[in-house]
């Protein structure tokens, strides 16, 4: 399984699916199997809290089999989806602040990110799990400058060396 992980916004959910449909494999987001369970994100964290989503994310990644596999940026938190990931082949979705600034204007979609704290936030999260995003890495990918097409292109030919 490929597993895709970076702070939000960096393209894992929308990379992930381009790139599954490029290989011709099954795509499933983290994100998207807890919805369906469980309801909105936004309603998870207003209703419980950052933990119990937490939990809710290791039991996705146990249980989810793709061939690729978009994660929450928070994921990487837990040991056990460490774990889970060190299993798979991992791709990280770097991205500098002025990107995230763009992409995140008008995002309502990321409880972490509410308020008028964004981007502070969005830099702070991203400091703490920086180096978990590096150590779990095959593949690192500076997306900043990057198309979509570009994107899959790279992760596809790392995916085909590696396994040659
Ligand atoms: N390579 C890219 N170039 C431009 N915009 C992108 C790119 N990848 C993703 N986006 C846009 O960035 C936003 C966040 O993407 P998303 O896939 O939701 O990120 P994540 O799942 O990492 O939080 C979306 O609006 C998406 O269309
Ligand atoms: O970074 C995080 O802690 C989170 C990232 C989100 O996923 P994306 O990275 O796909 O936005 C989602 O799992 C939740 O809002 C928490
Ligand atoms: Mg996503």
């Amino acid at each position: 399984m490929i597993y895709l992980i970076g702070p939000m916004a960096s393209g894992k959910s929308t990379v992930g699916r381009s790139l599954a449909k490029a290989l011709g494999t099954s795509f499933a987001d983290s994100d998207v199997h807890i919805v369906a369970q469980h309801g909105s994100i936004a309603q998870i964290f207003a209703e419980h809290d950052e933990a119990y989503f937490r939990d809710l994310e290791v039991a996705a990644l146990a249980q989810l089999r793709a061939g690729v596999i978009a994660t929450g940026g928070g994921a990487v938190l837990r040991e056990e989806n460490q774990q889970v990931l060190r299993g798979g082949t991992v791709i990280y979705l770097a991205m500098t602040l002025e990107t995230a600034k763009r992409r995140l204007a008008g995002d309502t979609h990321r409880p972490l990110l509410a308020g008028d704290q964004t981007l502070t936030t969005w830099s702070r999260l991203y400091e703490t799990r920086q180096e978990i995003y590096e150590n779990l890495a095959d593949l690192t990918l500076q997306v900043d400058n990057l198309s979509l097409a570009q994107l899959v292109e790279a992760i596809e030919s790392h995916v085909i060396h590696a396994t040659r």
